[in-house]
């Protein structure tokens, strides 16, 4: 068969008939994304004038450089000004005929050498401008340059044809007037387009003029030195940012320029409760315009519960989620801020212990998400995550409280037992009964602990968690102490059978000989499996387990006087009363079995 020898290289041609609306209408899902793009054309250019100047390349007048941003209802017009550099008709043609031809790159790297950094200005992808045409039917430009050059206007209605012509105006700079489009005249409304100026604008480092007001803050607190800064500055910028917020517990100043770049300030809020948590959010901008809050993939997942801003020129913004989350500066950045967030705890820890102490019942939660999310947070604060115990007892770390268990909680196999609560009140019989073993039981009863326990069973060397009604306390930790029976193995069977009559089917029943000091009756909830129910619960999907009922054991002490009773009376009446109580201590009894062990209670009183 002959083979096909075709070999041409060439250029894919893109009609820009087509590709214009396309640009239009998907470049930013917002449409008031146009206000944000222009004003920081703007800012740029007037940042370029300035550096222009520094360096000497300009000599005239600076003047005022404020931005003006106005309305005209009548015309229905919306005018960015600016007193940057301007523009010549070369250039317009230059920079805004060709799309994705960005100027801005263009300038910084001309003049590198001569200090201007990337970060200083915001465009770059040479796109921006268009987004004018979300908005608007027709836009004007109105330019005159730093440069010797007559003015010029170019008018385009949104088709890929422009009109550039000569144009009168005195002032060096650039007005950009946008000829609102019918189905876009809520930007008329000036209050609208106020707060689309203090929602992006609002940290912009020139000043922004709206109806005669500056709208934002042109230095705020983390484009500076964090020694220039006192504990003031920082809760009242926390202040502005989530007004009538509780005060932070305290902050973490970011500032990193390599291998990324980075600024910006975390606060770790005073939570009042779970549900609040995601109610403010962290900020992000890049060279000081506000981007977003949805910084979901930016901060690592744990994090999202701080508040702040973040600043950092290097995170992609006009991409897509996926593009985001597979970004090499964007894993960077959240490896950085978790290291940060470690390296702050863990200074805290040292500095102050009993400050520390005193904040962990709020950063706990931060702790213990970050110690089971991250691998390299866990291995930072290891030795810094605190232990609660039931009771007056101080907080632990984990090594402290190996430590304290050690010698008591031990079981045959070497393996150390910790037993915890999940409720203090409601266990409290079986937390009593374990301290007075001389155990020690710890509080974990948030909704992270579930999780923090199975991170610290996989991390921890021969350390497992009971809750403490998992078992009857000999087994519980299983010393390997057998208890003998008093009883044999035929009356053994027949008090079974006896309690199984009396207890109905929810309940498996078990005799074994226990220690005296044990209840006769104990209702237990096997560990594996209440915490493959809690789980199934939390997650909200149906599992093999979530669909089994919850299952409860009755013990049955087979050394109990009380036990020995009902066997030798086969006493249905005190077995009933026996297993009622179980089921009280676990919050079990309830309805026409709760009425009916009172009125019984009373009857023999
Ligand atoms: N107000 C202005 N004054 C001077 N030059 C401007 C002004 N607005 C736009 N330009 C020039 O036009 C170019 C293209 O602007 P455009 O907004 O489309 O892209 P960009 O700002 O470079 O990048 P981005 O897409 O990230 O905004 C700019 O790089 C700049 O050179």
């Amino acid at each position: 068969m002959e083979s096909t020898t075709f070999n041409e290289k060439g250029n894919i041609s893109i009609h820009t008939e087509n590709i214009f609306p396309i640009i239009k209408k998907f470049l930013y899902s917002d449409h008031e994304i146009f206000l944000r793009e222009l004003v920081s054309n703007a800012v740029d250019a007037t940042q370029k004038i300035k550096r222009l100047a520094s360096i000497g390349e300009y000599t005239g007048e600076l003047g005022d450089l404020k931005i003006k941003v106005s309305v005209d209802k009548d015309a229905k017009t919306i005018t960015i000004s600016d007193r940057g550099l301007g523009l010549t008709a070369e250039e317009i043609k230059k920079y805004i005929n060709q799309i994705a031809f960005s100027g801005a790159l263009e300038f910084v790297e001309k003049y590198k050498d001569q200090g201007v950094e990337r970060g200083a200005i915001i465009g770059q992808f040479g796109l921006g401008f268009y987004s004018a045409f979300m908005v608007a039917e027709s836009v004007e430009i109105i330019s005159r340059s730093y440069q010797d050059a007559p003015a010029a206007r170019w008018v385009c209605d949104g088709s890929t044809e422009f009109e550039i012509t000569g144009a009168e105006k005195e002032d060096r700079g650039t007005d950009i007037i946008l000829h609102v489009a019918p189905d876009s005249e809520e930007f008329l409304d000036s209050f609208r387009l106020k707060s689309i100026l203090e929602k992006y604008g609002r940290f912009l480092p020139v000043e922004v003029e709206f109806e005669g007001e500056v709208i934002n803050e042109t230095e705020p607190i983390w484009t500076k030195n964090p020694t220039d800064l006192t504990d003031e500055d920082y809760l009242s910028f926390y202040e502005k940012l989530y007004p009538f917020s509780e005060k932070p517990l305290f902050w973490i100043h970011l500032n990193v320029d390599y291998p990324f770049n980075l600024t910006g300030i975390l606060y770790f809020p005073k939570i009042k409760n779970e549900l609040q948590l995601s109610r403010e959010k962290i900020q992000l901008y890049s060279r000081q315009v506000f981007i977003t809050d949805e910084v979901k993939d930016v901060v690592p997942d744990f994090l999202m519960l701080l508040h702040g801003v973040i600043d950092s020129p290097d995170i992609p913004l006009n991409v897509s989620r996926s593009f985001l989350q597979a970004d090499a500066n964007v894993k960077k950045i959240n490896g950085y801020i978790t290291r940060k967030v470690g390296d702050k705890l863990v200074e805290l820890f040292k500095a102050d212990r009993a400050a520390y102490e005193e904040k962990f019942g709020d950063i706990g939660l931060f702790v213990k998400y970050g110690m089971i999310s991250d691998e390299k947070f866990y291995d930072k604060t290891k030795d810094i995550v605190l232990l609660k115990s039931a009771g007056d007892a101080p907080y632990a770390t984990l090594d402290e409280y190996r430590e304290k268990t050690q010698a008591t909680q031990l079981d045959k196999d070497d393996n150390l037992v910790w037993l915890y609560t999940t409720d203090a009140a409601k266990q409290d019989a079986y937390i009593q009964s374990a301290v007075s073993r001389g155990y020690d039981v710890l509080v974990l009863d948030t909704i992270i602990d579930p999780h923090f326990i199975g991170k610290l069973e996989q991390k921890l060397e021969k350390t497992s968690f009971k809750r403490v009604d998992a078992d009857s306390l000999d087994k519980l930790i299983d010393k390997g102490v057998t208890v003998e029976s008093i009883l044999t193995d035929d009356e053994k069977k027949t008090l079974k059978e006896l309690f199984e009559s009396v207890a109905g089917q929810a309940y498996t029943v078990d005799v074994q000989p226990l220690s005296a000091d044990e209840l006769p009756v104990v209702l237990t909830q096997n560990e594996f499996m209440r915490r493959m129910n809690d789980m199934s619960k939390a997650g909200g999907q149906p599992s093999f387990f979530g669909n089994m009922p919850m299952s409860y054991n009755l013990i049955v002490n087979a050394n109990h006087p009380s036990i020995l009773r009902v066997k030798n009376a086969g006493d249905q009446g005190l077995a009933k009363q026996l297993v009622d109580l179980a089921l009280l201590s676990q919050g079990l009894l309830s309805g026409a079995g709760l009425t009916e062990f009172i009125k019984r209670t009373v009857a023999g009183l």
